[in-house]
């Protein structure tokens, strides 16, 4: 059985964070496990409050896996301060850490700020060169780079740009953009574009989560990094289909293990 570890955020309403990432792993068949930065309470309509763990607590919990159990692949989520990034960094540091994803998560779909704006560069510096596949989206990369990104060849000058900061494999996520969601891979070579019809709908938390934690879950069965997020795109545009509302705000996704089978996803 492969294993895959979230280190990220605890979403009280489950469409995000910690509960997406083990909905998304179960829903590939994987062991998942978790290793908490922060307690947010929020709903589908907001975030109403956050608790960093204490940088002790993070160690902790990174070493119990590490020091215990083989990890074929982590995704990296919510990390909220320069301490607790620079914690992960550390402690990451001292394992063999395979297939690492990081979803560089800074505001969230109702506007709270789930990275403090001043960790920015903890995250660039320590975490980026670390990664696998770093998996911004459209806003997220403009900070990163600091430009602003309008279309697609705008979305490939902030790919090299990221790129430069080290990570093997930059995938800007075009959610954001106006017509189709596309996706664009860079490796330091050349460009691959994941392209997906829009789906019409508010229902959308989480889906930044549930994508780098599919690519997670792909890169744990030994897929390649393009394969891997060929698949997560197939996995997110179904879970994106069959989201649905469960209170007055935005909706999560669905991770519906006997669907996608069926739909021949996994
Ligand atoms: N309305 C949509 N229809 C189809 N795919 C979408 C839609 N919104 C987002 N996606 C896809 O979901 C994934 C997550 O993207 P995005 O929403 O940009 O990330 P984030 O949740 O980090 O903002 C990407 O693969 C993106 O192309
Ligand atoms: C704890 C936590 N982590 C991440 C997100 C971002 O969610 P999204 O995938 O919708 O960008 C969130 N809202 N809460």
């Amino acid at each position: 059985m492969k294993k895959v570890l979230t280190i990220a955020g605890s979403d009280s309403c489950g469409g995000a964070g910690i509960q997406a990432d083990l909905k998304t792993f179960s829903a590939h068949g994987l062991f998942g496990m978790s290793v908490i930065t922060a307690v947010t309470a929020q709903n589908t309509q907001g975030v109403f409050g956050v608790q960093d763990i204490s940088t002790e607590l993070i160690q902790k919990q990174i070493e119990a896996i590490f020091d215990d159990i083989s990890v074929d692949a982590v995704k990296i989520g919510m990390v909220s301060i320069t301490d607790t990034i620079k914690t992960i960094a550390e402690t990451l540091s001292r394992y063999q850490v395979k297939n690492l994803v990081i979803d560089p998560v800074m505001v969230s779909k109702s506007g709270y700020h789930l990275l403090q704006p001043e960790a920015k560069e903890a995250l660039i510096r320590y975490l980026l060169p670390m990664a696998r596949v770093v998996t911004p989206n459209i806003p997220e990369a403009e900070v990163i780079t600091g430009m602003k990104i309008n279309h697609l060849e705008d979305m490939k000058k902030a790919a090299v740009q990221i790129y430069q900061m080290k990570p093997e494999y930059v995938l800007i996520k075009g959610g954001h953009l106006e017509e189709e969601a596309i996706d664009l891979l860079y490796d330091g070579q050349d460009f691959k574009y994941y392209h997906s019809q829009r789906i019409d709908t508010k229902n959308t938390h989480g889906t930044g989560c549930t994508l780098s934690s599919a690519i997670a879950s792909n890169l744990a069965k030994e897929m390649s990094v393009a394969d891997a997020i060929e698949a997560a795109k197939a996995y997110i545009s179904v879970a994106i289909k069959q989201s649905f509302s469960i209170g007055k705000g935005v909706g999560p996704t669905h991770h519906f293990y006997e669907l996608y089978k069926k739909a021949g996803l996994i």
